[in-house]
């Protein structure tokens, strides 16, 4: 039987860096994400956050919250040596982030070693990423989402796509490099637009045969190579609903990991309120319709959707608070409110 590590989840009062201003945070992070010597010397005093094949440690507190547990270097290398592995692996971290108080913060996947061993010895558990996202609170979900997504870069990037030799990592993880043609890759996000579009009374919600029963989002679509985010935004709209944008009103972005790395791009639109009538390509979409402000707010007080003996949702229900979709759909029940 494992014993737990001893000195796993750093508290808080160990924390003795002051935090410094924002400039001087991200001069501090591009110096180690660019130079691989400040990197290799980051990550002794860094956090480091576990993924076991991109699903990412969890643990519960005593008053039942899920918590991203940081480990340091030594923790890590630790665990390694416990399970036999060669404790140099850490070596392999991803730089994700700093802390306010200039700590960096590092993804690691341990895929290769067996899993429960790992979970045992951190007391914790590895959590699929949508689940993760539920449990975790405030900065932990994207932070989670951004390792993720960079570990993935990283292990579906290992060769040129012009000579098919290998590509090298420089240490913070921030660019691979094929030596044989000089090609520099770097992490790549496909940019969406997602658009709630309103007639000025109802908006409009969509879905697609593969969500969750009775879930309706707003319309997204990728933007195509060349686009403009208004062009993309108005050709998936005339694509998916056959109906003609009047204007456009950005409200925000989000990297959305699933079910790769998607850059968000989050807009109002409106309508004709003369022209409504919705033709919906069936090949995109289940469904699409109007929904008033009545039904909209309904949905969004619903937490988790209550469920039929199949554990299917029998109601009308949003996206989560976490998916920009909910925002917007959350901003347009606001300005709808603020109107009547
Ligand atoms: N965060 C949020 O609130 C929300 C996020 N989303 C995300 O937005 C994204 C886009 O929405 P969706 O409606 O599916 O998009 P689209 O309307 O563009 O349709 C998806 C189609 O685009 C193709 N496709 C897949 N990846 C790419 C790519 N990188 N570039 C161009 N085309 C691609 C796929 O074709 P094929 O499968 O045939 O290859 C797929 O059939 C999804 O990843 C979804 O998860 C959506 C709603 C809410
Ligand atoms: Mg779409």
């Amino acid at each position: 039987m494992l014993q737990p590590l001893r000195i796993l989840f750093r508290p808080k009062w160990m924390v003795s860096r002051s935090s410094g201003s924002y400039v001087s945070r991200m001069r501090h992070l591009n110096k180690i994400k660019e130079e691989d010597e400040a990197c290799r010397a980051a990550l002794q005093s860094g956090n480091i956050f576990l993924y076991h094949k991109l699903a990412p440690l969890l643990r519960r507190t005593d008053s039942g919250i899920y918590q991203l547990p940081a480990l340091q270097t030594k923790d890590v290398e630790e665990i390694l040596e416990k399970l036999g592995e060669d404790k140099e692996m850490v070596k392999e971290s991803i730089l994700i982030n700093c802390t306010e108080q200039n700590e960096a913060q590092f993804s690691f996947d341990v895929g290769a070693i067996e899993q429960a061993a790992v979970e045992e010895l951190c007391r914790g558990t590895f959590v699929d990423l949508r689940k993760a996202f539920f449990l975790l609170r405030g900065s932990e979900a994207p932070l989670v989402a951004r390792g993720q997504a960079l570990l993935r870069w990283h292990q579906t990037n290992g060769f040129c796509s012009s000579t098919g030799q290998p590509t090298q990592r420089n240490q913070s993880g921030s660019q691979r490099v094929c030596h044989s043609s000089g090609i520099t890759y770097y992490p790549k996000m496909s940019p969406v637009v997602i658009v709630l579009l309103s007639d000025g009374k109802r908006c409009l919600l969509g879905r697609q045969s593969t969500f969750p029963r009775g879930m309706y989002s707003a319309l997204a679509g990728f933007c195509d190579i060349g686009e403009t985010m208004e062009e993309a935004l108005r050709r998936e709209i005339a694509e998916e609903v056959g109906l003609e944008v009047e204007s456009i009103q950005y409200s925000g972005s989000q990297h959305w990991p699933f079910p790769q790395s998607s850059f968000m791009v989050a807009c109002h639109a409106t309508v004709n309120p003369d022209k409504t009538h919705v033709s919906v390509d069936k090949v995109e979409l289940e469904d699409a319709r109007w929904f008033s402000l009545e039904e909209v707010q309904e949905a969004l007080t619903i937490k988790a959707p209550p469920r039929n003996n199949k554990g299917e949702p029998t109601v009308f229900w949003v996206p989560p608070s976490y998916a920009i979709a909910n925002r917007l759909i959350q901003e347009w029940a606001n300005q709808q409110h603020l109107k009547s």
